[in-house]
């Protein structure tokens, strides 16, 4: 039988200022999962998540944790009876209280709390902290125990709102990491709301990618790197080459050859996307480039119009030789070749998405 999934949401709705901000919302989340909802600013992650907490209520949807309904047609647990932790980007901690105190603050007083409060601040590497107040700690450490102090009642569903966003760039990484790894340890089911994809997919087992109110795509990283169902879901990961297209017989010409085009009728307009790190580069041979694969697809030969480095990777940018495409292809690693140099492209075709262009029938 399949596991009960700790956080299940079927067609959440919410109307704020005459506009349907979360427009039909379905999602579960597992125990020990992380799922992040990430999408640009103003389309809606927040809202549903403040619906999640019960801090809003929904205009249609169902709710359930753990298999109960919380918020329904004609339902709604307050946030305290819920189960929930939660954790934003203005952590706020009580300043007047120790940091042993903050973490035990949702717990009934007791020797079993107290212990609870020390093993989580071992947990968040902070054992020693515990009578130093706020205002003595770093963001970073002010972080570790927000965490501990939302996890101290050992919710079942964590629900964090850009919660890394207000600390510094090199801290970051390593306070997601740890955070990460005390919540999977935890095991607590965790939905997070984020902006960065970097952030998503560092820390998601599963993005959620959200688009005006709506989940447009669910997958792993991996997955919803590899395989995007559009190309804004695509462009939102990184820069990304679009060549135009149109389709014949199921296929598609391109400067690489054809393309696979299924389903699409003759005549309809597709955009063939492809990201710059995944197109691969080879010298010019008098006059000839690598030979065609089936991976690899035909070769192109294009013109460098200029190359910079930008720290890790060398960015170069081509004007295709059919005089008007433009490809940029990225290289980890200083390469740098004079304008006007020429070069074959190739793209692996597991590498290459093909889309119906947006508002073209
Ligand atoms: N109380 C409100 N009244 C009217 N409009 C609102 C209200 N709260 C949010 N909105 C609007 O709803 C939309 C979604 O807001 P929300 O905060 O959920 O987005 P978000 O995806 O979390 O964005 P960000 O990443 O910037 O926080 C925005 O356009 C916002 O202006």
């Amino acid at each position: 039988m399949p596991l009960q999934p700790r956080l299940s949401i079927e067609g959440l709705v919410r109307n704020l200022g005459g506009r349907r901000v979360v427009d039909g919302i379905d999602l579960t989340v597992a125990a020990g999962q992380v799922t992040c909802l990430l999408g640009p600013s103003g389309c809606g992650k927040s809202t549903t998540l403040r619906l999640i907490a019960g801090v809003d209520r929904q205009d249609a949807g169902t709710i359930w944790m753990d298999g109960v309904q919380v918020a329904g047609p004609d339902l709604h647990r307050p946030p305290e009876a819920r189960g929930i932790g939660l954790m934003f980007q203005d952590f706020a901690l009580f300043p007047h209280l120790t940091v042993a105190q903050n973490v035990g603050f949702g717990l009934p007083r007791g020797a079993a709390s107290v212990a609870r409060a020390l093993e989580l601040l071992a947990r968040v590497n902070l054992s020693g902290y515990e009578e130093k107040y706020p205002h003595e700690l770093s963001g970073g450490e002010q972080q570790r125990v927000a965490l501990a102090r939302a996890l101290a009642p050992r919710p079942s569903i964590m629900l964090m709102d850009e919660p890394f966003s207000g600390l510094d760039d090199r801290l970051r990484d390593g306070i997601r990491d740890e955070t990460l790894a005390v919540l999977k340890e935890e095991g607590t089911a965790v939905l997070l709301v984020t902006h960065e994809p970097s952030e998503a997919m560092r820390m998601a087992d599963e993005i959620a990618l959200m688009r005006n109110g709506r989940i447009v795509q669910r997958a792993a990283p991996y997955n919803i790197y590899n395989a995007p169902v559009d190309l804004k879901a695509a462009s939102f990961f990184s820069d990304v080459n679009v060549l135009p297209g149109k389709v014949h017989g199921a296929l598609t010409d391109t400067p690489f050859g054809q393309f696979l085009a299924p389903g699409l009728p003759d005549g309809t307009e597709v955009d063939i996307v492809f990201r710059p790190q995944h197109v691969r580069l080879d010298f010019d041979r008098h006059g000839r480039g690598p030979n065609p694969t089936a991976a690899e697809g035909a070769p192109a030969r294009a013109t460098v119009l200029r190359a910079r480095f930008m720290g890790r990777e060398s960015l170069v940018e081509f004007l295709m030789d059919d005089g008007h495409s433009r490809v940029s292809a990225t290289v980890p690693a200083v390469f740098l070749p004079k304008p006007g140099t020429i070069l074959w492209l190739s793209i692996p075709r597991d590498r290459c998405f093909v889309f119906r262009r947006e508002g073209a029938v």
